[in-house]
């Protein structure tokens, strides 16, 4: 099948950046939220992508006019007019996303595959709301889609294969790098890696071992990566990381503390991360930036915490 025209649900962190690199390499994208407050933040995350494109392609005019191309609406059935693709990135909640599911499969037409961004939610978990099995897949973008260029393909068990080649050749055509995931697994291959990383160092502070700063530094001086498990978080969205962390708890209770401290420290108080100027760090100078942030001896207040 030949894409041509995408839609794309949820304005958020993700859906605004699917959106801008859809449209970017050339796509008609519709982008869709619920309503207008969600829509109107969505615009506003639109618009700060463009600089940011502009400087990463060097390429000022293509920004713009990338800008002026995307639609935004919350007329959902309009959004999905002649869509060949619909990439939902809506929040992170099971019962959400089904609901959500069940009014698109009457809205869209036939021919539209249906893709989820979903972290850590499985195909086969919607796959009856869909009311296309075999055109639901997921394809998976990590944070920062610009740079951070990994699309994972997945279908479930009744996904046409050909679907499955039509998202990939689609993945590759936005720039990103193709990644076939081949059987169903929660969190594909990038988030089977990094969400236990993340969440080990969410325990790791929410159960009094080690302040925020000391376990970035302690990842970043071990490994030689540039961020530590902190500063990811705060890309990610401190809402999106609390919504896993409450579903994580059932199965693992120690998420329980980790999930409380998300919510009362970041979440209540409107603190998510980038996105909002503060989150475990504060914005748009972080700590972890600084020159010496890695090599420095702890503060006095990290004695005996760490
Ligand atoms: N953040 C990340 O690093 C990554 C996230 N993902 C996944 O992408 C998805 C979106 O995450 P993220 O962008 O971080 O989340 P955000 O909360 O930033 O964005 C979700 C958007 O969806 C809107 N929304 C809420 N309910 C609905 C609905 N019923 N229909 C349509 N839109 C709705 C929200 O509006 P409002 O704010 O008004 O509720 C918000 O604009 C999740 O499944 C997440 O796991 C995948 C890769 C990376
Ligand atoms: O999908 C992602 C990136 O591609 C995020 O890593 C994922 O949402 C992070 O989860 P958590 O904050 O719970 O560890």
């Amino acid at each position: 099948m030949d894409i041509k025209n995408v839609t794309v649900a949820g304005a958020g962190v993700l859906g605004s950046q699917i959106a801008f690199q859809a449209a970017f390499f050339g796509f008609k994208v519709t982008l869709y939220d619920i309503n207008d407050e969600a829509v109107k933040a969505g615009r506003e995350k639109l618009q700060k992508l463009v600089p940011i494109y502009a400087d990463y392609f060097n390429n000022e005019k293509l920004a713009q006019e990338t800008l002026n191309k995307i639609k935004i609406t919350s007329d959902l059935e309009a959004s999905l007019k002649d869509s060949d693709l619909m990439i939902e990135a809506i929040p992170e909640l099971f019962n959400i996303k089904v609901d959500f599911y069940k009014s698109v499969a009457n809205l869209a037409p036939e021919k539209t595959i249906f893709a989820t961004n979903s972290s850590t939610m499985m195909p086969s978990q919607f796959r009856e709301d869909t009311g296309r099995e075999e055109k639901f897949l997921a394809l998976h973008f990590a944070n920062e889609v610009w740079k951070n260029n990994t699309g994972e393909v997945m279908g479930h068990d009744r996904t046409h294969e050909q679907y499955v080649q039509d998202v990939l050749t689609f993945a590759a055509e936005i720039g990103m790098i193709p990644i076939h995931v081949k059987k169903e697994q929660p969190g594909y291959v990038l988030n089977s890696l990094l969400v236990p990383l993340l969440q080990a160092a969410e325990q790791l502070y929410a159960h009094g071992i080690a302040d925020i700063e000391t376990i970035d530094r302690t990842w970043m001086a071990a490994t030689g990566a540039p961020l530590g498990p902190f500063a990811i978080l705060d890309v990610v969205g401190l809402n999106t990381a609390y919504n896993i962390a409450t579903a994580s708890a059932s199965a693992n209770p120690a998420m329980h503390a980790v999930a409380e401290m998300l919510k009362k420290e970041y979440v209540d108080k409107g603190n998510l991360g980038t996105s909002t100027g503060e989150g475990f760090y504060k914005y748009p100078n972080p700590s972890y930036r600084e020159e010496n942030f890695v090599k420095k001896t702890m503060k006095k207040r990290d004695k005996g915490d760490a």
